[in-house]
């Protein structure tokens, strides 16, 4: 797993990568790169010494966001393309970052964006499906509980569908579940690891703090509040900006980390990452768990080991909004 201690490394090699060589080609896409989060997250990519070419999408605005990375002085060649320019920007693409689509506003639910961004995500991976059949898909519009499952049966649809390629980021619930149990037991943050499995939306968000390290004890008061508090992690930064959207910067910061090691797997160093992926660990088809990324993206999904009673008791109270979530993406695509 990838932590913050990369992120610098990639700053401090990024500008001495210039006179690398040998290094592969990589070509790596934002779609929605304008926005809130993907305007940080291109700049954390073009900071990413695997990546060569940059390429920025959006509806609108993209040119002047790819002009303004682009003077960075790292080694990713960096292109905007607006609205009419989807296909090129895609085409050859190894990896296509999806956050398009809009964010929520105090007192929705992150399936009340379904409406706007259904259509957003199903559309943009079939011009994946067409333009850069082969290339890995990371999800980050919500919601992604259903957004995943729509890209996966739109690209079914057009034949192309490979489910080790089409993976749901929920990096930022396992950031934010190690940022708040190293500060709730005081241990150094950047030695603490905590799974957190499920989706990505309030309570099918399930931190496994019975896996966690190193191992603190936790009263029942401290893991129920650990736990809610990750699940609403989102919310509590919908509510403290207003009106103003949602995560944008730790998003960007998460699916930084994210797309670091989906590359380092392509580039043949196997990495460890939880991801919302095709999976049959549970009974639900989609379900976050750790996976081993690799050449072609997921190598393997790995089950959930030994969980507590709560988490036990908690895994079984997601399954119905888990389920439900992924028929209605599913249907979503069938009747369309
Ligand atoms: N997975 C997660 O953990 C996570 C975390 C935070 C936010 N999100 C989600 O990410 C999404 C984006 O959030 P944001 O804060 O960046 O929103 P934003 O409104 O700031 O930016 C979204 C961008 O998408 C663009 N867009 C809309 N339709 C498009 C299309 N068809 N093609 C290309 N671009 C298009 C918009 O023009 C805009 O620039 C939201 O759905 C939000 O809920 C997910
Ligand atoms: O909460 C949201 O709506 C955005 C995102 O899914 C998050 O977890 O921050």
């Amino acid at each position: 797993m990838v932590n913050s201690a990369s992120l610098l490394q990639w700053a401090a090699q990024a500008s001495r990568s210039f006179s690398s060589t040998g290094t592969q080609q990589r070509k790596v896409a934002v779609l929605g790169a304008a926005g809130g989060i993907g305007q940080p997250l291109s700049l954390l990519l073009k900071l990413n010494a695997q990546i060569t070419h940059l390429s920025l999408y959006d509806m609108a605005g993209t040119p002047g966001v790819a002009a303004d990375i682009s003077h960075c002085n790292t080694k990713a060649q960096v292109k905007g393309y607006d609205q009419d320019k989807l296909a090129e920007a895609v085409r050859g693409c190894d990896l296509v970052i999806i956050p398009a689509g809009v964010p929520r506003k105090p007192g929705m639910t992150r399936d009340d964006l379904f409406k706007i961004n259904a259509g957003i995500v199903k559309s943009l991976a079939e011009a994946v499906g067409k333009h850069a059949p082969g290339a890995i898909l990371n999800i980050i519009s919500n919601p992604v509980n259903s957004t995943v499952p729509i890209a996966a049966e739109a690209l079914r649809k057009m034949g192309v569908y490979d489910k080790r390629k089409v993976l749901g980021v929920t990096t930022l619930d396992v950031v934010r579940a190690k940022t708040f149990y190293a500060e709730k037991k005081g241990l150094d943050v950047s030695a603490v690891d905590v799974p957190v499995v499920g989706g990505h939306a309030g309570i099918t968000i399930l931190p496994l703090f019975s896996q966690a390290s190193p191992q603190a004890s936790l009263t029942a008061e401290e893991l129920d509040a650990l736990t809610k508090r990750t699940q609403d992690g989102g919310t509590e930064v919908v509510t403290a900006k207003a009106g103003k959207g949602s995560a944008t910067l730790s998003m960007a910061y998460a699916a930084a980390l994210f797309a670091d090691s989906v590359l380092r797997g392509l580039n043949g160093t196997p990495t460890y990452e939880y991801t919302y992926v095709e999976s049959s660990v549970t009974e639900s088809p989609f379900f976050a768990s750790k996976v081993k990324l690799s050449t072609e993206g997921v190598e393997k999904v790995y089950d959930l080991g030994t969980l507590s009673d709560y988490e036990k008791a908690a895994l079984k109270t997601m399954m119905p909004e888990l389920l439900q979530s992924v028929e209605k993406g599913v249907e979503f695509v069938k009747n369309s």
